[in-house]
């Protein structure tokens, strides 16, 4: 990636992943929002196809040291293990960027917490909450007043009607519908396609149209 011009006092963004997911997201920053990219950590050398590759996340503590990198950002899309190295790399020290596509539409009575990934096309509505380190993923909309949970993923086409909550820690699988006002438990998982009628309980797999419950969700 070229590298812009930018004031020296900008933020010098480490993106932590390089997988799949790293790869919508470096495509989604701007360096007006972000800052300066400076490369990425992770475990398949040489493969995100736009950023540098830095070495292993063992490098971290070096790249904050030397001012190499002033922020991070995680790019991962494992709720857990995203939320697992979001704690590691700020008790390294790192400031935590987050990432607002300018495709995206994010409402000024909205919040996006630090950390958090809103994808090309997402629209975030009025009064929502993004909480820190969640994912709203490429052409997903929350709409008025819903709460996104911290290191929650609403997937891709998936949407939010208003005032509808996603707890933390929750997966939403690509094309999910949720009614108003319903309420989606911490670190549950609702398949691909499935509408949303009623509350889905804390660690629970929910499929289908309506979806059913139909098991405990395995930790990842
Ligand atoms: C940019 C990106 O790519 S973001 C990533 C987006 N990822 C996704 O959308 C993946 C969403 N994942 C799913 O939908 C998965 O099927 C899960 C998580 C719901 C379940 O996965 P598994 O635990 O492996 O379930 P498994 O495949 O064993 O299926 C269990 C049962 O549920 C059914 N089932 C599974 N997924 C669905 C679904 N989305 N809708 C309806 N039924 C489903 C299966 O048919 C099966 O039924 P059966 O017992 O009658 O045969």
């Amino acid at each position: 990636m070229a590298k812009p011009t930018l004031p020296s006092g900008a933020p010098r963004v480490v993106v932590v992943g390089n997988g799949g997911h790293s790869r919508s997201c470096v495509d989604a920053c701007s360096d007006e929002t972000l800052g300066l990219l400076v490369g990425c950590t992770g475990s398949r050398d040489g493969e995100h196809g736009e950023l540098r590759y830095l070495g292993t996340d063992a490098v971290l503590p070096r790249l904050l040291a030397e001012g190499t990198a002033t922020h991070a950002f995680v790019a991962i899309g494992s709720n857990s293990l995203r939320q697992r190295l979001t704690a590691s790399v700020t008790e390294l020290g790192y400031q935590m960027a987050s990432i607002v596509s300018p495709t995206a539409q994010v409402s000024r009575t909205a919040t996006v917490g630090a950390g958090a990934a809103v994808l090309h096309g997402a629209v975030v509505g009025a009064f929502a909450t993004v909480g820190e380190g969640a994912i709203i993923n490429t052409g997903s909309s929350i709409d008025h007043d819903c709460i996104v949970g911290d290191f929650a993923h609403i997937g891709p086409g998936s949407h939010l009607a208003g005032g509808a909550i996603v707890s933390s820690g929750a997966f939403l699988g690509v094309g999910v519908s949720v009614i108003p006002g319903v309420t989606i438990g911490a670190g549950a998982v609702i398949g691909a396609g499935a509408v949303v009628i009623r509350d889905v309980p804390a660690g629970t797999v929910a499929v289908g149209i309506p979806a059913r419950n139909i098991r405990k969700a395995q930790p990842e």
